[in-house]
Formats: structure tokens, sequence, C-alpha cells
């Protein structure tokens, strides 16, 4: 991701690139985009179909994965992915090995000196040279419409290329990193946000029964759903607050201290990585009642309220919380609405329900269900 918004350093450059960026990622900004999210949620509903059978194990983390990941790409780069329909079209390799390579080199940082590593590395190189190939033609495609005076869609991409309107120096490397970062954050974190709520909705019967009444009455079989649809589900709202409080897919954000710093008695230096553990704040009686207990209503309008902003940050704090926050509030609502209008699921026995911390945190045993069409 390079000098991407995730990972950029310099504090003056990204100010800058987040100004920029940041109403691509405005919700009355993403409302223009409705029909995106709507069409990639449909396709998504084709490929359950086929697996709905009442029999077959679906591994639903790796449905959703696929799924986050033809959303960016239609939503962010007007681009046709669909690869919840099969990863053998040769860009979703090569992304799916950069996010692997991403991950490993997390794991192993001296990597690059094990010669016995050296021919994977260049798998992950060449997907990456891919990938950047790739990118550089979409943007230089969008580049001479531009100039052209063609419509192009008010999508992610015609803000990244904003940056070289601002700034014309900007280097080609740049502007694909900032491509790459929005495949890789928002990717996984919303595929992993939907596989929680299917196996917190499945161990917690009560909470989906009331849920599906809400989407049969606010939605009913509706095909289109829309901003003002999202607005009036509000038990599905707090549904997803407290999956995102029990399971938060980035659970332990971090920070650099820029000076030294005194936390209960301990003085932490200049240039400390400090992580915030999300994941084990939800799980203190400290901070919330009955912490185990997945339960909806701490999020209702009135509770909310009382939910300290310090103890509950799914999408971090301050200036560098999470862009992407709204884009996946809607991608999560569009999908999940749409699948509890159309299945059921049930989760099969005796697989793993804890959680598996890499890059972002997932459900281990990938939430496997058999899956059944709501009519059966
Ligand atoms: C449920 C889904 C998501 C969760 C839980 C999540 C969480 C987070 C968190 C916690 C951070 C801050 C990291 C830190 O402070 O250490 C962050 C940053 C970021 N996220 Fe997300 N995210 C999600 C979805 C998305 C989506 C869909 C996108 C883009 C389409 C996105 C793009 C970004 C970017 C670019 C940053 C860096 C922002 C900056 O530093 O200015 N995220 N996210």
């Amino acid at each position: 991701m390079g000098e991407g918004l995730v990972t950029i350093n310099d504090k003056k450059k990204w100010a800058w690139k987040r100004a920029i960026l940041n109403p691509a990622f405005q919700k009355s900004h993403l409302r223009k985009l409705e029909d995106d999210f709507n069409e990639v949620s449909d396709f998504f509903m084709n490929r359950l179909e086929k697996l709905a059978d009442g029999k077959r194990v679906v591994k639903m983390l790796d449905e959703f994965n696929h799924m986050a990941l033809d959303m960016i790409a239609k939503v962010a780069y007007a681009v046709d992915l669909k690869s919840v329909d099969g990863d053998d079209n040769p860009l979703t390799q090569a992304i799916y090995k950069a996010f692997e390579g991403f991950q490993k080199h997390g794991e192993d940082r001296l990597m690059k000196l094990k010669p016995w590593k050296w021919a994977y590395i260049k798998t992950v190189t060449d997907s990456i040279q891919l990938l950047r190939n790739y990118t550089r033609e979409q943007m230089a495609k969008r580049l001479d419409a531009i100039s052209k005076g063609e419509h192009v869609p008010e999508d992610i991409l015609s803000f990244i290329i904003k940056l070289k309107e601002s700034d014309p120096e900007i280097s080609e490397e740049e502007l694909l990193d900032e491509f790459v970062t929005f495949f890789v954050a928002g990717q996984e974190t919303t595929g992993n946000l939907m596989a929680f709520m299917i196996m917190d909705l499945a161990q917690n019967p009560d909470v989906l029964k009331r849920l599906l009444t809400e989407i049969d009455q606010v939605v009913g079989k509706k095909a289109v759903i829309n901003h003002d649809d999202l607005n009036r589900l509000t038990y599905l709202d707090m549904v997803v607050k407290e999956t995102l409080r029990l399971h938060p897919p980035v659970g332990q954000p971090a920070r650099i201290t820029t000076k030294p710093m005194e936390v209960g008695g301990y003085i932490i230096p200049t240039g400390t990585i400090v992580s915030v553990a999300l994941f084990s704040m939800a799980r203190s009686e400290e901070f919330f009642d009955d912490p185990l207990t997945y339960n909806p209503e701490r999020f209702s309008p009135d509770a909310e309220k009382k939910v300290d902003t310090y103890t509950y940050f799914p999408f971090s704090l301050g200036p560098r919380t999470c862009i992407g926050r709204y884009f996946a509030d809607i991608e999560a609502k569009t999908v999940m609405t749409k699948l509890l209008q159309r299945f059921t699921f049930e989760l099969i026995p005796n697989q793993p329900m804890g959680v598996v911390e890499k890059l972002t945190m997932s459900p281990k045993g990938r939430v496997q269900c058999i899956l059944r069409t709501r009519e059966d």
C-alpha cells in the first residue's frame, strides 16, 4: 500500500490526501452509488441461491470476502470483477496473492533475507506488478475520458484522480498506492463483519427473529434497498453495532506516540507503537454489563447515549478514523437485508467459534453454514 492513506506517515501529505478523498466517502455522496451497492448484492444473492440447497456446507467468510472484493471494485472503480462466481480471473488471483504476501510479510519481516522464500516472494511481486499494470490502465482510461469531456462515474477513482489535479507532481506510483489501499482496507474488514453477523445471529435466535420481523415489516420483498430503507431498519443498525462490539474486525487499532506520555504510572517513550485492545475491552465487566452476552439493546437509541466513546470505537477515533465507515455500513446493511429477505442459515455443529487475528480479526471456523431459501 506504499504511501497510501492507511500506511502514510508524513502528516502534511496525509492531511492533503485525506481532505481530497473525504468527500468520496461521505454518506451524501455514497447515496449516489446506491445502484452499484444493490447490483453487487444481487449478483451475490444469485450465487447464494445456487448454494442454498439445504445440504452443502458453505463457508460464509469466503463467500463474503469475495463479495466484498466485488463491491470495492464496482463502487470504487466501476469494475465488474464478479469474483463470487470463481476466482480464476487473473486480476482476482493477483489481488489475493498480494493480500497474502502483505500478511506474510507482516508475520515475517526478515522474509527477503531467506533465499528459500525468494520463489514465493517472486510470485507475490509478479502479482503486484499485474495489479499495478491493471490499475495504471484503468487510470489512463479514466484520464482519457475526462480529457475528452465524456461522462465518468462519480466514484472513488474520480477522487483519486483529483489528487493529481491538485498536485500534478504526484507520482503515478502514489496514485497506484491509493488504488490498492482501498482494495486492501475495505475488503477483509467488511467481509469479516458480515461473517461475524451470521455467526452471532445464528447463535442468538431471538435476535434473529426480531431482525427478520423488522425486515419483513419495513422492506418486505422490496428489490432495491435505498438509503431511506436503511434508515428505517433501526434494529439492523443495533445488530451491526453489537457485532462490531463483540467481534471488531480491526481488533487493535494502533498509533505511534509523538511525545513521551504517562499512562498508569508508566512512561511511554516517543515513537512507541501503542495499540488498544478493543476485543478485550468488549469482554471486560469494567466497561460493559454482562459483556459476553450478544445484546443489540445496548445500542437502542436511549441506551446508546450511555456507551462511552472511549470504550467502543470499532472504526478508531480522531483524525485517522476509518474513512470507509459509511461505505462499510451501507454495504453490510444492504447485503444482510437482501440475504435475510431470502435465506435461512444454520451453523454446522462442532466448528471452531473463536477468532484468529492476523491483519484483521476473522472467525476461525470461517462460519460454516447450511443455507436454505426462506420459502423452503
Ligand atoms: C467493518 C468494516 C471496517 C472496519 C471495522 C474498519 C476499521 C478501521 C480502523 C479501526 C481504522 C483505523 C486503524 C488505526 O487507527 O489503527 C481504519 C482505517 C482506514 N480504513 Fe477502515 N474499516 C472498515 C472498512 C473500510 C472500508 C470499506 C474502507 C474503504 C472502502 C476502509 C478504508 C480505510 C482507510 C483508507 C483507512 C485509513 C484512514 C486514514 O488513516 O486516514 N475501511 N479502518
